[in-house]
């Protein structure tokens, strides 16, 4: 049976002033990394802080690694947990391996497994240097660093690559992909869709405090129920011969030359599609097909008001 590390049932969370997260319901299973997608202000950062225990709900349940937030009598399985805040500051006097070396004590982790830590993260050369001194960047690989530490079972990651340049982007999704192979959980809050999209299980997208959306990739796009495109790379000259009988499938033509067709058409009728085209034979010489990213999906999602 699929074990989920996260339950939300009808969670909200309302201040005297502002609803910032109306009847949530989301699970997230175990080993899954899930992005949460929204707008500022959509309620990430409170649903963290939720998962967390640092606030408690208005109204609704949660169950994180089997414990309620709320219950003060379980605090342990907290150490489970790692978070990364989106904008991490420590003391700016004290070097990164005094830093790591307090949050390890914390975290009742050995020193050399803070140095491991701070090795995984690629800050070996700047142990000795004080936090003032380092980049947006570094600073953000330390913030993941303390994070790490006590091998955490599920990690809250709000916003971790800002800052980051493309190659550390990349060093930090190796990571992540490795924590994966070890069943870590992770839930990831980013702006960044682009980068999110070959690496996420499954997103929740929110919009003024409520889910508008949650599920695979694959489910997001059957749910936007936008249609499928397809690039077809034909014989010289045979593009204007099979756009009637594309059209004639339900396929709308939406650029056509002498080599090529773009076309779009109903995701239920992928199948039907690419049988008709491989009836044409040699004529069709490539067919590629063209998912919706999360870029487009978030543009459906996010103007929808929640359910
Ligand atoms: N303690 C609080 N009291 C009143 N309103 C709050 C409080 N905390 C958050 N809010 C409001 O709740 C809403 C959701 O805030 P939250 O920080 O969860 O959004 P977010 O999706 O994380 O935004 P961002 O992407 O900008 O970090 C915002 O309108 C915010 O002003």
């Amino acid at each position: 049976m699929i074990k989920n590390s996260i339950i939300l049932e009808n969670v909200s969370k309302h201040y005297p002033s502002h609803k910032a997260v109306t009847d949530i319901n989301f699970s997230v299973p175990e080993g899954c990394l899930m992005a949460l997608v929204g707008h500022n202000g959509a309620g990430k950062t409170t649903l963290m802080k939720l998962i967390l225990g640092l606030v408690q709900p208005t109204t609704g349940s949660l169950s994180i690694l089997g414990h309620n937030p709320k219950d003060q009598a379980s605090v342990t399985y907290r150490n489970a947990i790692g978070f990364l805040p989106e904008n991490v500051s420590f003391d700016a006097n004290m070097t990164g391996k005094e830093l790591i070396a307090f949050y390890a004590s914390l975290k009742g982790e050995i020193k050399s497994r803070s140095l491991e830590l701070m090795d995984m993260v690629g800050l070996s050369a700047a142990l000795n240097r004080r936090y003032k001194t380092y980049s947006k960047g570094m600073k953000q690989r330390l913030g993941l660093a303390q994070a790490l530490l006590g091998k955490p079972r599920l990690l809250l990651l709000d916003e971790p690559t800002s800052g980051l340049d493309p190659a550390a982007r990349q060093h930090f999704y190796d990571i992540i992909r490795d924590l994966r192979k070890d069943g870590v959980t992770i839930l990831l809050c980013s702006h960044v869709l682009t980068e999110l999209e070959a690496q996420t299980d499954a997103v929740t997208v929110m919009n003024s405090g409520r889910v508008v959306a949650s599920g695979s990739l694959e489910d997001l796009r059957t749910q936007a129920g936008l249609p499928l495109s397809l690039r077809i790379t034909v014989q010289e000259g045979m593009s204007e011969k099979i756009a009637q009988p594309l059209q004639n499938q339900n396929a709308t033509i939406t650029n056509m030359n002498g080599r090529y067709l773009e076309i779009e058409c109903a995701p239920s009728s992928k199948m039907t599609m690419l049988r008709h085209l491989g009836e044409l034979g040699s004529i069709v010489e490539d067919i590629e097909l063209q998912n919706t990213s999360l870029d487009q999906l978030y543009a459906v999602f996010s103007d929808q008001r929640g359910q």
